[in-house]
């Protein structure tokens, strides 16, 4: 967790401050007892009336004045450690913006969000409480036993008797706590993967009837949380009591011995009002230290999995001296041999595929779901690095550009669309903030999303729901496809991007796309033939492998799973 602490350099002066005013806050809260004990043993048993006002007075001065400290220090802690928690935050998020998808894959989704925010909160929380008492505790355990000893070193022995008790207290039971609490965030981890996929997913669930099976999932996920959480609170929940028992009992013999010393005349009564509250206040700060104890566990279980996160390298960076190319018209892609394993598979998802795609024409990949092809749009897009073989664009092997830039070359239309929060024209200025209106327009145009755009009241104001929940498959789509257009990339990269557009609208798309990317590299997965049977290249995949390129009419003529794919979607004569 302290290594956490670095991102609280920026306000190091405020931290300074804090410790400062909570040790004045300490000092005037020391000096209180044995001001009370000069009331009753000097003014009071001397009648002497201007003393006793005299010395309240400057009680409450002092009091005053540590309450003074006290708010100013609180005021600049939760500024500081809400300060802090921003940083971390910002830190965790830019950290996770360089991941490749494959440590995406390692953390999942829902561990990222409860890791981002929860985890934070609880290390924020345990900062502000540091800040506090990270010198004032301590300092009121010693200088209340130092002030106690002063007043009788003989009463002190009680206190002698009674802290190591309590120290043993604090520190079994923040032993036990510790493994529970690293429990505690898995099971919230869990409780939130839960959520999520129910929420994201609401639709499949009502339409399956799977209500019932979701809550149920649920309700075991967060029973299981909450077990986890009662036996925690079980365990520190001792801590209290028991620690309330031992300040009162040592109240009862601190009285009852220091009766006693009255008694023998070897102490004053206002020395046995100031030692109680010496020792009240000691054994209070031992109280909060504990408390402080049993948020530790859970902070520093959390801190852990904040630094996983930041100490996570990513894959796939940029190496260093990767060559800045000058802006690049026209894309030569070339796959050279690749084969690619997901990480934790049995079987690579793809093996020694080779073929080019060249500036001017269009490259389909076809071929049965699962066999590959989109795991080929990835490995184009450095998502994530081939295991053998290479990439090249141009000549140039994509690990050896910079990520920024070989992204910049493409037009990316993944399978699943995906809008964002916004306006319609926003979605498509995605990719190029410099578009002109006229250019968004003309995108929308190409990408046959105009008419749908048109109808609409606002236009290209409209608004886009989290996720484009607002608009249809075909027109998600559409979107998309005009956000890849807008950039005027040199590769198109379009992943069964047609799939949801009736086939009018299909044939429209491409034809328009044609006119409008005579010089860019277009490749497009696809499962309808009728989509691709006109590309300058198909390529068939099977299984992971190549089998088969070249046009329709040659493939036809040499390909068995390409004849078998077209011979179960068109009749005899759209195949001629
Ligand atoms: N993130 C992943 N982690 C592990 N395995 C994966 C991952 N993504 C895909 N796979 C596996 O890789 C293989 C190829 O998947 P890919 O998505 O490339 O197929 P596809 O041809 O695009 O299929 P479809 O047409 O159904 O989209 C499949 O066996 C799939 O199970």
């Amino acid at each position: 967790m302290f290594k956490l602490f670095r991102f609280v350099r920026p306000y190091r002066m405020w931290v300074v401050a804090v410790v400062l005013l909570m040790f004045l806050q300490s000092i005037a809260q020391l000096y209180l007892p044995t001001l009370m004990a000069d009331i009753v043993d000097i003014g009071v048993v001397n009648g002497d009336a201007g003393y006793i006002l005299q010395t309240g007075a400057m009680m409450l001065l002092f009091a005053a004045f540590g309450t003074l400290c006290n708010v100013t220090a609180g005021f600049m802690s939760a500024k500081t450690a809400a300060g802090f928690g921003k940083i971390v935050r910002g830190n965790v998020f830019a950290h996770v913006e360089t991941f490749s998808l494959q440590e995406f894959d390692k953390f999942g989704t829902a561990s990222m969000i409860t890791r981002t925010t929860n985890d934070i909160t609880q290390v924020q929380q345990v900062l502000f409480m540091l800040m506090r008492m990270f010198l004032s505790a301590p300092l009121m355990i010693v200088g209340g036993i130092v002030m106690a000893v002063s007043k009788d070193a003989t009463l002190s022995l009680v206190l002698v008797a009674v802290i190591p008790l309590l120290v043993a207290v604090i520190v079994l039971v923040a032993s036990k706590g510790l493994p529970l609490f690293q429990i505690m965030q898995a099971k919230l981890d869990r409780l939130n993967l839960v959520l999520r996929e129910n929420l994201t997913g609401i639709r499949v669930v009502r339409a399956f009837n799977r209500t019932e099976w979701e809550r149920s999932r649920f309700r075991t996920a967060n029973e299981s949380l909450t077990d986890t959480a009662i036996k925690v609170t079980r365990i520190m929940s001792v801590i209290f009591p028991i620690m309330l028992l031992l300040l009162n009992l040592s109240l009862v013999a601190i009285m009852w011995f220091g009766g006693i010393r009255i008694d023998n005349q070897h102490m004053q009564v206002g020395d046995l009002i100031a030692f109680t509250q010496y020792a009240a206040q000691i054994l209070m700060s031992l109280t909060m230290v504990s408390m402080m104890f049993m948020m530790i566990p859970r902070a520093s279980a959390s801190a852990v999995r904040i630094n996983e996160v930041l100490n996570t390298e990513p894959s796939i960076v940029d190496r260093t001296g990767a060559r800045e190319n000058a802006y690049v018209q026209r894309g030569v892609v070339e796959f050279d041999s690749v084969t690619f394993r997901y990480p934790g598979a049995e079987q690579p998802a793809v093996r020694n595929i080779s073929f080019t795609a060249r500036p001017g024409e269009m490259t389909a990949i076809i071929g049965g779901t699962g066999s590959g092809k989109s795991t080929l749009m990835n490995l184009l897009m450095r998502f994530y690095d081939v295991d053998g073989g290479g990439i090249r664009i141009n000549g140039q092997d994509i690990r050896e550009m910079r990520q920024e830039q070989l992204r910049g070359l493409v037009g990316y239309v993944p399978q699943k669309a995906s809008l964002f929060s916004g306006t319609v024209a926003e979605n498509i200025r995605f990719g190029s903030d410099a578009a002109t209106m006229e250019e968004v327009e003309h995108a929308a145009e190409v990408a046959q999303a105009k008419p749908f755009i048109d109808e609409m009241k606002e236009g290209f104001d409209s608004a886009v729901s989290q996720g484009g929940t607002n608009y249809s498959g075909g027109q998600k789509q559409r979107l998309s496809i005009a956000r890849a257009i807008a950039r005027g990339p040199a590769v198109y990269v379009f992943d069964d991007s047609f799939s949801a557009l009736d086939f009018k609208t299909d044939a429209l798309l491409r034809a328009s796309l044609r006119a409008e990317t005579e010089d860019a590299t277009m490749l497009v997965v696809a499962q309808r033939v009728s989509t691709i049977m006109n590309a300058d290249r198909i390529i068939v995949l099977d299984d992971g492998e190549v089998a088969g390129i070249g046009t329709h009419r040659e493939l036809l003529a040499s390909c068995g799973v390409y004849r078998e794919i077209v011979t179960s979607q068109l009749s005899e004569e759209e195949i001629q």
